[in-house]
């Protein structure tokens, strides 16, 4: 929502977006309409690789010594996966650190594959075994909340306020700032 505030051409194109999809005067969006809106899918993706809620996933470990690469992990030896690091990897991404949600929209018409289980350019949920049973249903909550929000409320910067996205580490990475916005309804 931060980034939605702080960048109102990309609040404007998704809130398009959903009145493509939506019929004037429906209060709530519903689940199955959410498919129909790949911008808002791309929003969320973007969110999810830059600000990711976890730095790290939960520390893992091997039973047994382990190759990985040119290194050996010893039996009982603790990995951490840097998943906030994969995700802002110049390498892989072009300009990692902007907020671009067009970068999922460019992808050969397919949908991203959030499970890693082709290639790992990001890891938002972990991968592999482990990985978060619930990132179909964190998803679909984030995509159902921030089309709702927006359907609903015009988000504007409080004047002279920059938006501010820095982070602190609490449970799970928070907004250092907590964001603070106008909010206007938009139906009559
Ligand atoms: C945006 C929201 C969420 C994010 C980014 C997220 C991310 C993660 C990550 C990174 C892991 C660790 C994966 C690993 O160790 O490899 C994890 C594990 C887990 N998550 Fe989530 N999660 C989210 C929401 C949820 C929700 C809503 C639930 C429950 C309803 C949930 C349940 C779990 C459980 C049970 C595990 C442990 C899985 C295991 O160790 O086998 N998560 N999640």
């Amino acid at each position: 929502m931060a980034n939605l505030v702080k960048y109102p051409q990309i609040q404007e194109k998704l809130f398009m977006e959903i009145k493509g999809v939506v019929q004037d005067g429906e209060e709530n969006i519903k689940e199955e309409e959410l498919q129909k809106m790949p911008y808002l899918k791309a929003i969320i993706l973007e969110g999810l690789r830059r600000h990711p809620p976890g730095h790290f996933v939960l520390p893992h470990a091997v039973t047994e010594d382990a190759a990985l690469g040119k290194y050996v992990v010893p039996k009982d030896g603790t990995i951490n996966f840097m998943m906030a690091e994969m995700g802002w990897n110049p390498k892989v991404w072009e300009d990692p650190m902007a907020f671009k949600p067009e970068r999922f929209l460019s992808i050969g018409g397919e949908t991203f594959d959030i499970t890693g289980s082709r290639e790992i350019k990001m890891m938002p949920f972990g991968a592999g075994r482990r990985i978060c049973p619930a990132n179909g249903l964190a998803i679909l909550h984030l995509e159902y909340f921030v089309a709702n929000l927006i359907w609903r409320f015009e988000w504007k910067a409080v004047d002279g306020d920059d938006v501010d996205l820095s982070e602190k580490e609490e449970f799970t990475v928070v907004m250092k700032n907590p964001l603070q916005a106008q909010i206007c309804p938009r139906l009559k």
